[in-house]
């Protein structure tokens, strides 16, 4: 690994306070071969200012005894770590492989609806920290670059090709994104060679693209679904880039889940490999919320609204009857963020079960137990289950795959309400009416709401800005409320799950008042598993603040 030392004379102005390391042991633990590209800092205003000369990296250091070490491998990841504790997780840039890119004046300067703005370009030194809630002495912990437009751009307008594809299963704001990308694209930068993909990744070499203008995506953010087609598996990195490459394109917009994002992150990679000028930007798309690091992804607002109308409609039909009993599924194949705000928003719900909480139907503190209670006490109940809960109690396991290696779930809901009907019916020799309602593909057909189109805005707006800027590699997503690139690998490298040990469980536990089918034990046990997997509430869903320590960075400051 070379290392790169620059000084400067920029005084310290920080006052003095204990220095706390969080970095090396976070940093150590997420790149063990320490090959990353790190530059540290003494000063707390960092301020980028001077190129490592011959690496070719495009970050800049001035602040005083900074210290850059470079890789020389520019895709690994590019670490940024400052005074008490500071680590930016930078983004790749399309000068880490191309060092002597030109740049242009951001043509916003002259855009009327910006002039007025003050300070609308973002400061090269801006950050937004993973956590917001800290203790007084706690490390200022890992930030994120801010997403916005730079002052300068590495695009000429008639020069960008921009291209669109979505991926994975539908969400309600595809369209949206897809129309904000075009109108940001055009209106912003004067950008007029927009393509879109048809049809996920096979589309790249499979299928036909239609060119999107302003006039053609104009209405779509009224339907749902995506107007490009969507697809499952067809992932040929190669064949991929192939066709980048022969159409002349250099801006690339990929919308798609967990499973897109990795595909988004092996197509950076050869492009960096093939030394193309073409910036790779990931959309964060998820129904179920399972991506990691960000506030929340667009369309789950939406589908938690519409789950209201199947529980509406589950009530409905449990109250009308004796004994009755509604059981709803919900989309959630490994993350019950869904199951769990429906559950919140309705009120009329009275047990939710999600794949991170296991739970048992019989015996003292089961489900058939609480059942016998609630319908006891109330003479209805509503039960709201994640699609991807309980398969552990399922006899048979499934084990066939979608196209794209996902594991096909077997259908719990028909599963349970037929084991609810069972036990009563034999077991208990008790009358009850169950009604179950599946409205999977009904949340997430339909199109985005008011809150969730504005979301797709910024989203989209900022995903332009930054591969203007010449940023690549990155995913565009909103944490605490600020729009941020987050490099591919963080995006990645983990599911977003609900932490049962956490605080909002913990909320609806309380306002269902709902068994946690959990003994001391298992809940002990699960904790540690969370502190050692460094699990918190980073996880969180609208909860990051929640004063859950990160696990890492604690460590480093008792140590
Ligand atoms: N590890 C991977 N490397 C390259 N491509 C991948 C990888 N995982 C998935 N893909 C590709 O990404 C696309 C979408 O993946 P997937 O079907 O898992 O959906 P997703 O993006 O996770 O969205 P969601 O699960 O929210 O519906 C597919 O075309 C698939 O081939
Ligand atoms: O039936 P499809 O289109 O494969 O999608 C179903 C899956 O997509 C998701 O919505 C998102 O991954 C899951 O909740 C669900 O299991
Ligand atoms: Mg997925």
């Amino acid at each position: 690994m070379d290392l790169i030392t620059l000084s400067t004379t920029a005084a310290n102005l920080t006052p003095p306070r204990p220095i706390v390391s969080a970095s090396s042991s976070l940093l150590k633990s997420r790149f063990p071969d320490s090959s990353s590209l790190v530059v540290t800092t003494n000063s707390s205003a960092l301020s980028f200012s001077a190129r490592a000369a011959g690496s070719g990296s495009g970050i800049k250091v001035g602040s005083p005894r900074s210290r850059v070490v470079m890789a020389s491998t520019p895709s690994k990841p590019k670490i940024v770590t400052g005074d008490y504790g500071y680590v930016l997780e930078d983004v790749p840039h399309l000068t880490d492989y191309l060092p002597d890119l030109p740049t242009y004046p951001n043509p916003l300067q002259d855009n009327p609806a910006y002039s007025i703005v003050k300070q609308y370009f973002v400061h090269v030194d801006d950050t937004v920290p993973q956590k917001i809630v800290v203790h007084k002495d706690s490390p200022r912990g890992v930030h994120f670059r801010r997403a916005g437009p730079r002052q300068k751009v590495y695009f000429q307008s008639d020069e960008v090709h921009a291209c669109i594809v979505t991926c994975g299963g539908l969400c309600p704001g595809l369209n949206t994104v897809i129309r904000e990308i075009v109108y940001s694209l055009d209106y912003m930068y004067g950008v007029k060679r927009v393509l879109g993909i048809d049809g996920g990744y096979r589309g790249f070499y499979a299928r036909n693209t239609i060119n999107l203008t302003p006039k053609v995506v104009n209405d779509i953010h009224k339907r749902g679904g995506t107007i490009l087609g969507t697809s499952r598996g067809g992932h040929d990195t190669m064949k991929i880039v192939d066709s980048i490459q022969d159409r002349g394109i250099n801006q690339v917009y990929i919308i798609g889940g967990d499973g897109t994002q990795k595909g988004a992150s092996v197509i950076f990679e050869e492009i960096r490999r093939r030394g193309l000028k073409v910036a790779v930007v990931g959309i964060p798309k998820t129904i179920d919320n399972d991506i990691p690091v960000i506030d929340r992804s667009f369309g789950f607002d939406t589908a938690v609204e519409e789950a209201q109308r199947a529980i509406n409609a589950a009530h409905v039909e449990a109250e009308s009857v004796e004994n009755g009993i509604g059981l709803v599924k919900l989309m959630g194949r490994y993350s019950g963020f869904i199951a769990m705000y429906a559950t919140l928003a309705s009120r009329d719900v009275d047990c939710c079960l999600i794949p991170e909480s296991p739970f048992y139907l019989e015996g003292e503190g089961g489900l058939f137990e609480f059942i016998e209670k609630r319908l006891k006490e109330n003479g209805h109940m509503v039960i709201v289950i994640a699609e991807g809960a309980g398969q552990e109690l399922l006899s048979e396991s499934n084990q066939s795959k979608d196209a794209s290696g996902n594991k096909l779930l077997q259908d719990i809901g028909l599963w349970m309400s037929q084991r609810i009907r069972d036990y009563f019916s034999t077991e208990r020799k008790l009358g009850i009416t169950l009604k179950y309602i599946d409205p999977t593909y009904m949340i997430r057909a339909v199109p985005s709401n008011a809150s969730d189109n504005v979301y797709c805005t910024l989203l989209a707006q900022s995903a332009v800005h930054g591969a203007m800027a010449g940023y690549t590699g990155y995913t565009s997503g909103l944490v605490h409320g600020r729009q941020t690139y987050i490099p591919f690998y963080r995006i990645t490298e983990k599911q977003n799950k609900v932490v049962i040990t956490d605080r909002m469980w913990a909320r609806l536990l309380s306002s269902t008042n709902q068994p946690s089918f959990m003994s001391v034990k298992d809940v002990e046990e699960e904790k540690k598993q969370e502190v050692s997997k460094g699990e918190g509430s980073d996880t969180q869903l609208l909860d990051n603040g929640n004063c859950a320590p990160d696990v890492l960075v604690t460590k480093e400051v008792s140590s």
